[in-house]
């Protein structure tokens, strides 16, 4: 699987260390930045990251800032975009199988590394469950993306 990274200054130390783990692991990893811990702005990171994932340039995303919200707001402007906050390992499964996030957004000033990297191997092992009600759901979700710009 290749993951796709972005973080803001914020966010940076957890990616640099995730990006390792992961490689590690076996998996293919596009770190589309910050590089530094130099300040800088969420919305960019959120943005390479989103449409990244658009073009199919990997099947997952991780985005990092501060607390994940400003990451995961920038994220779900884009259509086809399904950014979950998940700050629990619980969050992090459900979150796929149900909702079909291809983003998980972390805080680095929220939870402790370790849970971290817990969450991000939960995220990446859980896959969609395809089940009719939640497709259902999801269908309404692209409903509402197909509706945007339109009142
Ligand atoms: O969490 C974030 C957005 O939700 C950002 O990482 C945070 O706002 C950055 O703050 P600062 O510029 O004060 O370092």
């Amino acid at each position: 699987m290749r993951v796709i990274l972005g973080a803001d200054h914020a966010g940076f130390p957890y990616k640099t260390i995730l990006a390792s783990m992961l490689k590690e692991a076996g998996y293919e990893v596009l770190d589309l930045g910050t590089h530094t811990v130099t300040p800088s702005d969420y919305p960019d990171y959120a943005a390479a990251v989103a449409e990244a994932i658009i073009n199919k340039e990997g099947e997952r995303g991780i985005l990092i800032c501060g607390s994940a919200v400003g990451v995961s707001i920038a994220a779900n402007k884009f259509k086809g975009i399904r950014a979950g906050v998940c700050h629990d390992t619980y969050s992090a499964h459900q979150s796929v199988e149900h909702d079909d996030v291809n983003i998980l957004c972390l805080g680095a000033r929220v939870i402790g590394l370790e849970l971290a990297k817990d969450i991000v191997y939960t995220f990446l092992k859980a896959e969609f469950s395809g089940e009719e009600r939640h497709v259902k759901r999801l269908e309404k979700i692209s409903a509402i993306e197909a509706g945007w710009g339109s009142k």
